[in-house]
């Protein structure tokens, strides 16, 4: 489904701040592969999402989605395609529009043929009145208000349902939880394995939690100095500890891990 070959990429080069962020990296995703994927501070791990979402082209290499060649595409086509979340609730949604008017947004943007301002018929307001109601928080009898309203949980609930009611190609989540309590985190993450599930959709999900790395998903990458270091599914990853992912980690690299986020998290 997702087919990264070889692409690196460097900021500022040839200047004193020269950082080579992403360094012949290569990794193919199956359909409906969920990957979970942890590193190093700086691995590149957003750098890899930059770079599949078109934020930047690479320097070099190819990315290829559903057998697309979208090396050289905007980000604003790939969006058509790739459904990203960030770690801020805040930056999936627009504030001061309506909870229904968002999700139209999303909606109409996806689907082929609708220009993206068309008006919300009363078959696309009863579809995202049924989609939030999966949701279980009530927002189905809130459509009208601003998602400004809503807490950042809801609005991270909101925002994964906008990502994915027309079924991407590929989920980018970018450490989507973090900035939730623990509870709403818990949450919106059972959300992210009952659509992604249901959906079959193919997703990546950069994470600092190395419980959530393991048992979320059916493959778990380690990203160490723009490269992958680990690379684990199946039996091997099945009965693996955290322990076992912090060994192979230095094994790999030959240093311990150093991103406290990860080693602090529970
Ligand atoms: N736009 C940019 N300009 C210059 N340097 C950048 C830019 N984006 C990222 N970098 C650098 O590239 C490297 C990789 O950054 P990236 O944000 O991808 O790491 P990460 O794995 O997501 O890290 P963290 O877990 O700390 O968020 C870092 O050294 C970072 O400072």
């Amino acid at each position: 489904m997702l087919s990264i070959q070889n692409i690196s990429k460097t900021f500022n080069p040839g200047t004193v701040n020269e950082k080579t962020a992403l360094h012949d990296f290569s990794l193919n995703l199956e359909p409906a592969d969920f990957v979970s994927i942890i590193g190093s501070n700086g691995a590149g791990k957003s750098t890899l999402f930059n770079a599949v979402a078109g934020s930047f082209y690479v320097d070099e290499g190819s990315i290829c989605l559903d057998g697309k060649d979208i090396t050289f595409m905007t980000e604003h086509k790939r969006s058509r395609m790739i459904g990203r979340l960030f770690q801020d609730p805040n930056s999936g949604t627009a504030p001061h529009m309506t909870i229904e008017e968002n999700l139209a947004l999303a909606y109409l943007r996806s689907s082929k043929g609708k220009a993206p301002f068309s008006r919300i018929s009363k078959k696309d307001q009863s579809l995202f009145r049924e989609r939030l109601s999966l949701l279980n928080m009530g927002l189905e009898d809130r459509m009208t208000q601003p998602v400004g309203l809503l807490s950042g949980g809801q609005r991270q609930a909101l925002t994964l349902l906008m990502a994915t009611i027309v079924t991407p190609k590929l989920l980018l989540l970018d450490e989507h939880t973090a900035a939730l309590d623990p509870g709403t985190a818990e949450k919106v993450l059972e959300l992210t394995r009952t659509i992604v599930k249901e959906e079959k959709i193919t997703c990546m999900m950069v994470t600092h939690n190395m419980h959530q790395a393991l048992s979320l998903g059916n493959r778990t990458i380690m990203m160490a100095n723009g490269q992958v270091v680990l690379d684990v599914s199946g039996s091997q990853r099945e009965g693996m500890t955290v322990e076992d992912l912090l060994a192979r980690f230095k094994a790999g690299t030959g240093k311990d891990l150093d991103n406290d986020r990860i080693l602090l998290a529970d």
